[in-house]
Formats: C-alpha cells, sequence, structure tokens
C-alpha cells in the first residue's frame, strides 16, 4: 500500500508544483495520473521515490517512511519500486536478458554485479518474466534491436525483476503507436493484477487511462482536482482537469487519431 500525506513541492524557482497532494493506494490497485503540461504529474512520481525532494509532506510505501530515510536506507528502499519510463532506459548495447538481470542490481554484491554473475535463481526468474511479457526467444537479442513495443516490455520485465511493491510509470505509451500502446497498457494492468502491485501511470492519453486504469487522479496546478473511478470522468471532471479549450482540443485531437488509425487498418486490409 502506498500512502501519499500533504505531499508539497516548491521548486527553488518558486514554481508550486505540488499542493497538499494526498491519496492511498491499496494492493493491486491500478491508478491514471493525468493533466495538462506543468500540472505535476511528473513532480510527483518523482517525489514518491526522492528523485525530486519533496518541500513537505510524507510518502509512506507500507509502513516505511520514505520521506524521513537517509541515503543508504532510501538506495535500500527503491529497490522496492519500480521505474518503467517513457524512453524506457535500457542500456541498447546489452542484451535483453542483461538488461532484465540488471533490476536485481540492487540486490547482488558488488563482485558479482561486476562480473555480471547472477544467482541461477535470478536467471530463472529473468526468463519467466521475459516469458510473461512476450519476449520468450528474445533473451539473447541487443536491446537495439528491438522495436519500441519490445523495448517496453523489456523494461516491464525489468521492473518486475526488482520484485517491487509499488509501480512507477512514466508515460509508458508517449513513444509508441496507438495499438502498440493499447497492448503495453493491458500488459502493464495484467501484471500488476498477478503481482498484487499498486501503480502511478503518468499518462497524457486520457482515453488509454480510462480504458485501462482502475482510478484516475486529475492533477492542476499541482491539487488534485478528481479522484475517482473512470466512469465518473464526465466533461465536468475533465474540464475541471484540463479547462474548456484544452479539453476540446484533446477530443477532438482524439477523435482525429482514431480515425486515421480505422483508415490506416482499412488501407492494410486492402492491400492483403
Ligand atoms: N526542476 C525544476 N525546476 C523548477 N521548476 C520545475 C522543475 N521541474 C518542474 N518544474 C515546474 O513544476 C511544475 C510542474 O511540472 P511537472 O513537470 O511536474 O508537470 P507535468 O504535469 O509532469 O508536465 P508535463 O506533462 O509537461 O511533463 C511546472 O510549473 C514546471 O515548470
Amino acid at each position: 500500500m502506498l500512502t501519499v500525506e500533504n505531499l508539497t513541492k516548491t521548486y527553488r524557482s518558486g514554481d508550486k508544483a505540488l499542493q497538499r497532494v494526498s491519496f492511498t493506494l491499496p494492493k493491486g490497485q491500478v491508478v491514471g495520473l493525468i493533466g495538462p503540461s506543468g500540472a505535476g504529474k511528473s513532480t510527483l512520481i518523482r517525489c514518491v521515490n526522492r528523485l525530486v525532494e519533496p518541500t513537505s509532506g510524507r510518502v509512506l510505501l507500507n509502513d516505511l517512511d520514505l520521506t524521513t530515510l537517509g541515503k543508504p536506507a532510501l538506495r535500500r528502499a527503491r529497490r522496492r519500486i519500480g521505474m518503467i519510463f517513457q524512453e524506457y532506459a535500457l542500456v541498447e548495447r546489452l542484451t535483453v536478458m542483461e538488461n532484465v538481470l540488471s533490476g536485481r542490481l540492487g540486490y547482488v554484491s558488488f563482485w558479482r554485479s561486476w562480473m555480471r554473475r547472477f544467482p541461477g535463481s535470478d536467471i530463472a526468474t529473468a526468463f519467466r518474466l521475459l516469458d510473461r511479457v512476450g519476449l520468450e526467444g528474445r533473451a539473447d537479442s541487443r536491446a537495439d534491436a528491438l522495436s519500441g513495443g519490445q523495448r517496453q516490455r523489456v523494461g516491464i520485465a525489468r521492473a518486475l525483476a526488482q520484485e517491487p511493491e509499488l509501480l512507477l510509470v512514466d508515460e509508458p505509451t508517449a513513444s509508441l503507436d496507438p495499438k502498440t500502446s493499447r497492448k503495453i497498457m493491458r500488459l502493464l494492468t495484467e501484471v500488476c493484477a498477478e503481482h498484487e502491485l499498486p501503480a502511478i501511470i503518468n499518462i497524457h492519453d486520457v482515453v488509454l487511462a480510462q480504458q485501462f486504469t482502475q482510478r484516475i487522479i486529475g492533477l492542476r496546478a499541482g491539487e488534485i482536482v478528481f479522484d475517482g473511478p473512470p466512469s465518473d470522468l464526465d466533461s465536468a471532471a475533465l474540464t475541471a482537469i484540463y479547462g474548456e479549450e484544452d479539453w476540446s482540443a484533446m477530443r477532438q485531437a482524439a477523435a482525429e487519431d482514431a480515425d486515421a488509425e480505422r483508415d490506416q487498418t482499412d488501407r492494410m486490409a486492402g492491400l492483403a
């Protein structure tokens, strides 16, 4: 379980990126974090694992107060938090297997990691995870030989290899086409259910968030202006999050994207 209490972040520039943000995520719950550019989504994700230091407030992962930890304890605690990034953050010249095993680095001794000698149980786990994310047979491929969707699958397997208690996911589909985005979101939500993992997914695509997450948190100017099930995300709620003009423009853009995708599918079918 993750508990965020009155989390506040004011950058040195004076930007109030988060203002008294509070919520609790039970085990296995996947939250879509939405909001306009500059609303504070990235800041919130980074304050949870203290890549950005909060100005005040508390973050509790199960019983552990992350906000009070000194550096060594924080390093240990971060093992318990899996991160998945927009640009995958893989080591391109290493194999898929090596990238997944890097999720175990926080657990193995320095010499083992330096020699890249991981215990057999870690390797067995990595193979199992690769199967789960649909990359069976690709363990020896170099990361730079994979498509965007496959790279994100490696990113998911690497995060799971950490045996995390929480997943923080930053724009996982921003570099992917619509169809691959849906596959990745489906995979993410399935593995969270299987591992009873709570997850925060920072996602700019409202339709995807609605389709795949169980709960939406809407941020505007650093404050939570919506917190509820996707079915409650009506026009009024979207206007509260994005403002009238932005929301209408987004709806228009989403409709155009869907049209373009349908056209493309029709063309491909015509070629077959
Ligand atoms: N390192 C920083 N120093 C100063 N101000 C910052 C810093 N990072 C973010 N901000 C400011 O904090 C506010 C929230 O930014 P943040 O990046 O968290 O928003 P966001 O919702 O993730 O936006 P986007 O969707 O564009 O990534 C903005 O006003 C931004 O300008």
